[in-house]
């Protein structure tokens, strides 16, 4: 069995850079020259997908975190399983570790999953499993690591001619040779909105989410349209609500079903106006929850089961809509007045 190493256990590239900057320019280097991105994939960490599934381990402490590999020892499984070593040469770059660690990833599905599994003492859990097994810190690498692999495996051929298309050596880019057309990694923009009257903030579910889960309203932006824009015609569109004020809190990255870019808000609406009228086209539900609702709700740790009396439960912490729900009842308790 292959020892499994954490990003932080080596720094083999420490004298490439140190600080946030000189990250930054090495990772630019990386994603524009790819002779220099192929020497550092040799001596690089490396996590496993198999169709897109990332590998995990079990830590000591019975949580799970990504399985991290160094560059020599995929080269070895793959010759220890009869695999051309070349294929160590699609790995990815996603980024570079505070320990000025590069990061790669690769998706070993040509190979027999099992055989892989022991090799690394790991297994393959879909993303949707694993984004939630993982730590809020490690989720959003194997989110961003699955995401680009994906974009890769469905952006062979040119949408133009036809032709096939060539990645850099980093992975961040795709070019068609025949017509020079130049393809990047592309996220879908979202708009996520906690609406709020003052007292009560709404919360929604779809008929898809899991049972007795609410979450803040979200939608697609369309073509064309400023997120203020978008956020407006949502809240029109699925609660009949008309919004007054807009702020912004912050974003993320979001891989289901596929990339989207999440930017969260805070909107309010005017308390003699809070009737909703709900498009159930689109939701299961909406409902407005006063702070004691939300603390209790924030409290539910067991997710229920069918045939569980009905508890409203709120998304988990990766979530965007977990941190504006908490900013949200954060600032309810600052505002309360004691009596
Ligand atoms: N991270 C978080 O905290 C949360 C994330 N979300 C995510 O927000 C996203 C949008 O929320 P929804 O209410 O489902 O959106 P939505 O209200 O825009 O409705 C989805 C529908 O929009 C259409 N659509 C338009 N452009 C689309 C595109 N680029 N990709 C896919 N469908 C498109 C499709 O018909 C789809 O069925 C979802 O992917 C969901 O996973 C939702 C809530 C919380
Ligand atoms: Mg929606």
């Amino acid at each position: 069995m292959l020892r499994i190493l954490s990003s932080a256990t080596k720094c083999l590239s420490a004298r490439h850079c140190s600080g946030f900057l000189s990250r930054m320019k090495f990772m630019k280097k990386l994603r524009e020259d790819d002779v220099s991105c192929a020497a550092v994939l040799q001596n690089s960490c490396v996590f496993l997908f198999h169709h897109l599934s990332p590998l995990l381990q079990r830590t000591e402490r019975e949580t799970f975190r990504p399985a991290v590999l160094f560059s020599s020892d995929v080269l070895s499984i793959l010759e220890r399983l009869g695999s051309d070593k070349s294929l160590l040469n699609e790995s990815v770059l996603i980024g570079c570790s505070e320990q000025n660690q590069p990061q790669f990833c690769l998706d070993v599905g040509k190979l027999d999953q099992a055989a892989v599994e022991k090799e690394c003492g790991g297994n393959f859990v879909n993303l949707k499993k694993s984004f939630f097994l993982l730590t809020e810190a490690d989720a959003p690498l194997v989110a961003k690591g699955q995401a680009l692999l994906r974009w890769h495996q469905t952006n062979r051929f040119c949408s133009a001619t036809g032709q096939p298309t060539h990645r850099n050596q980093a992975g961040s880019q795709r070019v068609c040779r025949s017509s020079g057309a130049v393809y990047y990694p592309k996220m879908s923009p979202v708009v996520i909105v906690l609406v709020s009257d003052g007292r009560r903030c709404l919360l929604g579910r779809q008929s898809s989410f899991p049972l007795g889960m609410y979450s803040a309203l979200a939608g697609f932006c369309e073509m064309g349209e400023t997120l203020e824009e978008a956020l407006c015609r949502e809240v029109a569109e699925e609660v009949s609500l008309e919004v007054q004020s807009i702020s912004y809190s912050s974003s993320q990255h979001w891989p289901f079903p596929q990339s989207s870019f999440m930017m969260g808000c805070h909107a309010s609406v005017s308390p003699a106006h809070t009737l909703l009228s709900i498009d159930h086209t689109e939701l299961e539900d909406a409902r407005w929850f006063t702070l004691e609702e939300i603390d209790t709700a924030l409290q539910v740790k067991t997710l229920p089961r069918r045939g569980d009396p009905l508890t409203v439960w709120l998304p988990p912490k990766h979530a965007l809509a977990n941190r504006l729900i908490a900013e949200w009842a954060m600032r309810q308790r600052g505002n309360r007045v004691e009596p």
